[in-house]
């Protein structure tokens, strides 16, 4: 199949039609046919049913970013043929489907498409042929930066893949000159997955990603929320709750290249004033906002609306995440920032557990967070821990999987007085939540993060019960 050259998306109120969806060439926007404010209030009444016996003391109104043009990151499968490659999916067959003008992609992903796709025909490479278990090209991967700059990886089969496309890096930069990052990661194996472990850089090696207040850096194997505009939502009501709480201590336990950690670390606004120059300072995207429901009580616990004046309390942040490379990443933010925050890589349950001291065995041990890969890797950098105490206020930003019975359990036995989640998947909060019934949850909101699908993320603000409260 090859690409139209009409346009095939229109959005109007909130609504987005798209030709693929249409001649069910894609459905992975599964709820398209709905319109957007009603898949947002669907998606708030679920998470209010999932969290019901948590019963929150207030919703916030749902935090979105608009129905069109929010994805950073485009992961797009290599089909067709060679010299008249698609990229966009595969369909059942295995097929290429060509996506290049779908909707949801942010401007500048869209634009780069038929670049790349015209890039690589002219390698010769072939794509990869599922079936037949033969080519080279697997996948591309986009993210764009707010400041329309991107990072390009390639996924390829093998050493010669890497090599053709190496050796055509000049071209690509001349056709691309704002991509930041170009990178080849070979994924060897016939196995369903969209990378492999080995990542060769052709060029540059971070993506800035300006959010506002924060400017973070993104390496090719890194985590990074997927839209943009709710992310620094989500990062300034964080902030905002956390302000609210003046933690002396705080933690941001998976915390990926360092968004929630350098958002709190030392009071909201304190930090534009930090990083001087640049685009610090600036809150041009959250005024794009829309409140959706409005029927949620107001009260004192906002989205940050602007850099706060006075002086910056004095707030000692550790951050803690598996990967390496995301903490070298949240390493360079903070050091470009100005702020004083520890950065360690670790698995947030053994950190956690070495911090706060051995708890008692949960009920059911086989659910653990824990990484059984990392035990070795972050043993060094939990060894001695001594100027790390207990927080005044964690925040955890888990995978899917969510934080586990074993991680819970610590944060139910400590000393720790408030908990900040935030979870791409309401029902693993709700089981999370299950497993601290020493916490309150004060309140709650849905980020709408991944508009026309089922998902969202969820935010909650948790307190410690006073005693018989
Ligand atoms: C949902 S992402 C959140 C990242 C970050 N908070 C942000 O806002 O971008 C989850 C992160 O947890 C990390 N992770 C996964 N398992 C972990 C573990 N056992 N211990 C620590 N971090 C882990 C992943 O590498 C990923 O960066």
């Amino acid at each position: 199949m090859t690409a139209s050259p009409l346009p095939v998306t229109a959005a109007a109120n909130g609504h987005l039609d798209c030709r693929y969806f249409a001649a069910g060439a894609c459905r992975s926007c599964a709820l398209l046919e709905t319109p957007y404010p009603q898949q947002v209030s669907a998606k708030e009444s679920w998470c209010r049913e999932v969290l019901a016996d948590h019963a929150p003391g207030s919703w916030l109104p749902a935090a979105t970013g608009g129905a069109e043009g929010f994805r950073n990151r485009a992961k797009l499968a290599v089909g067709g043929a060679r010299g008249a490659l698609t990229l966009g999916i595969l369909d059942q067959e295995f097929h290429g489907v060509d996506l290049r003008d779908c909707g949801i992609q942010e401007p500048a992903i869209r634009a780069v498409i038929p670049v790349l796709a015209e890039f690589l025909d002219a390698t010769g490479l072939d794509p990869y042929d599922v079936p037949r278990r033969r080519g080279e090209l697997k996948f591309v991967h986009v993210t764009a930066a707010p400041s329309g700059e991107l990072m390009i990886r390639f996924v390829v089969r093998t050493q010669f893949g890497l090599e053709v496309l190496a050796s055509r890096r000049e071209r690509l930069l001349g056709l691309v000159p704002h991509a930041s990052v170009v990178s080849v990661n070979l994924l060897p194996e016939h196995k369903a997955a969209l990378e492999g472990s080995r990542e060769v850089l052709l060029h540059g090696d971070s993506l800035r990603m300006g959010l506002g207040r924060v400017d973070l850096h993104l390496r090719p194997q890194s985590f990074f929320q997927t839209n943009t505009t709710v992310a620094i939502a989500l990062y300034d009501q964080v902030a905002a709750w956390v302000d609210e709480i003046a933690p002396s201590t705080l933690w941001d336990l998976y915390c990926g290249v360092g968004g929630f950690a350098l958002h709190c670390a030392g009071g909201a606004g304190s930090m534009g004033a930090a990083a001087g120059g640049g685009s610090a300072g600036s809150f041009g995207a959250v005024d794009s906002f829309a409140a959706v429901d409005s029927s949620a009580p107001a009260d004192s616990f906002g989205v940050a609306e602007g850099p706060a004046t006075g002086p910056a309390p004095q707030r000692r942040v550790t951050g803690v995440e598996v990967s390496e490379q995301a903490i070298e990443s949240a390493k360079l933010s903070a050091a470009e920032l100005g702020a004083d925050v520890r950065f360690i890589a670790a698995d947030a349950t053994e950190f956690a557990e070495t911090t706060l001291g051995r708890v008692s065995e949960p009920a059911d041990t086989s659910a653990t967070t824990a990484d059984p890969t990392s035990t070795s890797a972050t043993a060094d950098a939990l060894a001695p821990t001594p100027d790390v105490e207990v927080p005044d206020c964690v925040i955890v930003n888990p995978p899917r999987r969510g934080i586990g019975a074993r991680l819970a359990q610590i944060l139910e036995d400590s000393g720790v007085e408030h908990v900040v989640y935030s979870s791409c998947n309401p029902q693993s909060l709700a089981r999370d939540l299950d497993r601290m019934p020493s916490f309150a949850v004060e309140q709650a909101r849905v980020f709408d993060m991944f508009p026309h699908t089922k998902h969202l993320e969820a935010a909650v603000l948790l307190r410690r019960r006073s005693a018989g409260g």
